[in-house]
Order: C-alpha cells, then sequence, then structure tokens
C-alpha cells in the first residue's frame, strides 16, 4: 500500500501571490463534514474552520495546477483515477482544527465520500505564519507530522487517518481536495 507522497512546488510563487490575494478577500463559512454538498453539516466539535468561496477563476487556476499531479499520483497510488471534487479553500484561524478522521473510501459511510480515492492538502501559507494547525498522519499509534512549505502538498490514499491540530497563532490557508473514483 503507497503512503502518503510529499510533492513540491505545486503552485509557482506567482501562483501562491494570486491565490493569497484572492483567499485573503474571499467570503467564508464555516465548513461542513460528512457531505460538502449542501445538506452538509458544521459539527464544531469535529471540525472548526472556515472554507473560502472561490470565485471561477481561482478554482480554475486550482484545478489545472492539481490536474497537472495526476499522472504522478496515478503511478504513485497505482490507480486510474476519475474526477476531481471541487477543491476547498480553507482558512484556519486560532484555534481551529479538524479532528482525526478519514476523508472517504469507508464504504460504510453511505454517502459520496465512500469514491473518494486519493486526497491532498496543498498549503497556500508558510509553516512560518502559523503556529501549531499541523497535518498530522495516524499509523496505529504512530503519528507522522508533514511539514509543508508553502506550494507544496501531500497526497494520500483518501481513507488514511489525519488531523489537523489545532491552530495557536496566525493564519493557515490551506486546500483540499480529492479525486473519485473513475
Ligand atoms: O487543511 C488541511 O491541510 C487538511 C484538511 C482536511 O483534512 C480535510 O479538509 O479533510
Ligand atoms: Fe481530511
Amino acid at each position: 500500500m503507497s503512503g502518503p507522497l510529499a510533492i513540491e512546488a505545486v503552485l509557482s510563487p506567482a501562483d501562491l501571490k494570486t491565490l493569497l490575494a484572492a483567499l485573503r478577500t474571499a467570503a467564508s463559512h464555516p465548513a461542513t463534514v460528512i457531505d460538502p454538498t449542501p445538506g452538509g453539516v458544521v459539527m464544531a466539535q469535529v471540525r472548526r474552520t472556515q472554507r473560502l468561496e472561490l470565485d471561477a477563476a481561482t478554482e480554475a487556476l486550482i484545478r489545472a495546477r492539481l490536474e497537472a499531479q495526476r499522472p504522478r499520483l496515478e503511478a504513485h497510488f497505482g490507480q486510474r483515477l476519475g474526477p476531481l471534487e471541487t477543491p476547498q479553500a480553507l482558512r484556519y484561524g486560532p484555534g481551529d482544527y479538524f479532528v482525526a478522521h478519514q476523508d472517504g473510501n469507508t464504504p460504510l459511510v453511505h454517502d459520496r465520500s465512500r469514491h473518494r480515492r486519493v486526497s491532498i492538502s496543498l498549503l497556500i501559507s508558510a509553516p512560518d505564519d502559523y503556529a501549531g494547525g499541523d497535518l498530522v498522519f495516524h499509523d496505529g499509534a504512530e503519528r507522522r507530522t508533514a511539514v509543508i512549505p508553502a506550494g507544496c502538498a501531500v497526497a494520500f490514499r483518501a481513507e488514511t487517518t489525519h488531523e489537523v491540530t489545532p491552530l495557536a497563532t496566525g493564519e493557515r490557508f490551506s486546500l483540499a481536495a480529492w479525486w473519485m473514483a473513475p
């Protein structure tokens, strides 16, 4: 089974500038769990972060950069991947977090998430912009913290247990996205 894959320079410095400017001024609402479509529920005891609304041009840029990674992901995870789910732009402020969870590919959870195969977390903020807010992978009792420079990403099987630890200070912008089964 393939473990998480760190990917460098998914975004160029120019992309980062464009995206930061867009995300800093974007409208936001509390992110939901279970199903990201209308009908998803806010459960602050599970996930406390703001989901940012993306304009069409910003979403297109994000999709293009993510899709450029598709061949590499298919090779690493040894499977053909289907459509990319709508990317989620997230802003974590102090006290925000996402408890340990799986994003999908858990067939007993009978919503759309069971079709997710590969997750990606793409960091817009630099590690120095915030404290806490670590992306941590759980493997049994083992914990592995991903150190992700700005513009870089980590991709992982959707069923991998992971969390975002509470942000202590600063502001953390990230993008979460998923490739579905073909
Ligand atoms: O913000 C991140 O780095 C990851 C967020 C996450 O795990 C999710 O939205 O499912
Ligand atoms: Fe997640």
